[in-house]
């Protein structure tokens, strides 16, 4: 049997007020995948993302997580973490002290949280900055502090719901590499939302397209995993090929929520 990390049988949700966000949904995530998640506005990324986190429960169906229950699986396998669209950070702290937040609440002794905490901003190359205040930082810089605070728990699943939508398009490819090398070298399973096209043909080795009315995944598309995802790759002709592709996809996806919806 091939590992999965999570898997997802014929999981539907309906919010209380009737609204079908997502029609039923069969998915298996294999580890160090990295999948993207676009569609049209209301097809139910951020549905199908948080029921992956456990945030919302299905209504029918059910998924697993490592072949297991979610309480099942036990903390220590399961190392979850979410990237949130506002880097969501304490005004009042410090970034060393906010990056270590989820240690503090697990109840982490300072000493064996401040390695873990300067080696995550480290990573995310904020080491300078630890003792400095949001304030003083970019909006770059504010989401890399996020990043930082997913990265400290040491996650085996980092989930992201379009991280970097309010970043100007440079920060956001540097932020694109960062996460593409961390994914490699850490052999990090990834899921995020994303609404641009060329952000889910960086990062992704499979991008799945949904459509609307119900939320439903309308068309999968496989990019290798071999391909070092540098700059190199995003001015090469194979990149442009996966955009093309990909804009293709996602117009028929757009159709095909505009038919359902009127009919
Ligand atoms: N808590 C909720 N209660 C009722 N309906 C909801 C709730 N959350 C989402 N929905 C509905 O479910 C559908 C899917 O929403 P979701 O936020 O998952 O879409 P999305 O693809 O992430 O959208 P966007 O790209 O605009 O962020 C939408 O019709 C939305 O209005």
């Amino acid at each position: 049997m091939q590992e999965t990390v999570i898997s997802i049988q014929s999981a539907e949700k309906t919010f209380p007020n009737g609204v079908q966000g997502l029609a039923p949904i069969t998915l298996d995530i294999h580890p160090k995948e990295r999948i993207g998640l676009i569609g049209p506005s209301g097809c139910g990324k951020s549905t199908l993302l948080k029921l992956i986190a456990n945030l919302h429960q299905p209504s029918s169906g059910h998924l697993t997580w490592w072949n297991k229950g979610f309480a099942e699986v036990g903390k220590e396998n399961r190392r979850l973490s979410f990237v949130f669209q506002e880097p969501t950070l304490m005004p009042w702290s410090t970034v060393r002290k906010n990056v270590r937040l989820p240690l503090d609440l697990e109840g982490i002794s300072p000493d064996v949280s401040a390695p873990r905490v300067q080696q995550a901003l480290e990573i995310v190359g904020l080491a300078h900055a630890a003792d400095r205040f949001p304030a003083q930082l970019s909006g770059g810089m504010k989401m890399r502090v996020s990043i930082a605070r997913a990265l400290v728990t040491r996650p085996n699943l980092l989930l992201m719901d379009e991280p970097f939508g309010a970043l100007d398009e440079l920060t956001r490819n540097r932020l694109d590499e960062d996460i593409a090398t961390l994914c490699a070298k850490d052999d990090l399973t990834l899921l995020f939302v994303t609404h641009s096209l060329y952000e889910a043909a960086f990062l992704s080795t499979r991008v799945m397209v949904m459509a609307a009315h119900p939320g439903r995944i309308f068309a999968e598309y496989e990019i290798d995993p071999s391909i070092p995802r540098n700059e190199e790759f995003r001015l090469s002709d194979t990149f442009a090929t996966i955009c093309q592709d990909l804009s293709k996809l996602l117009i028929q996806a757009s159709q095909s929520s505009l038919l359902a919806e009127v009919a």
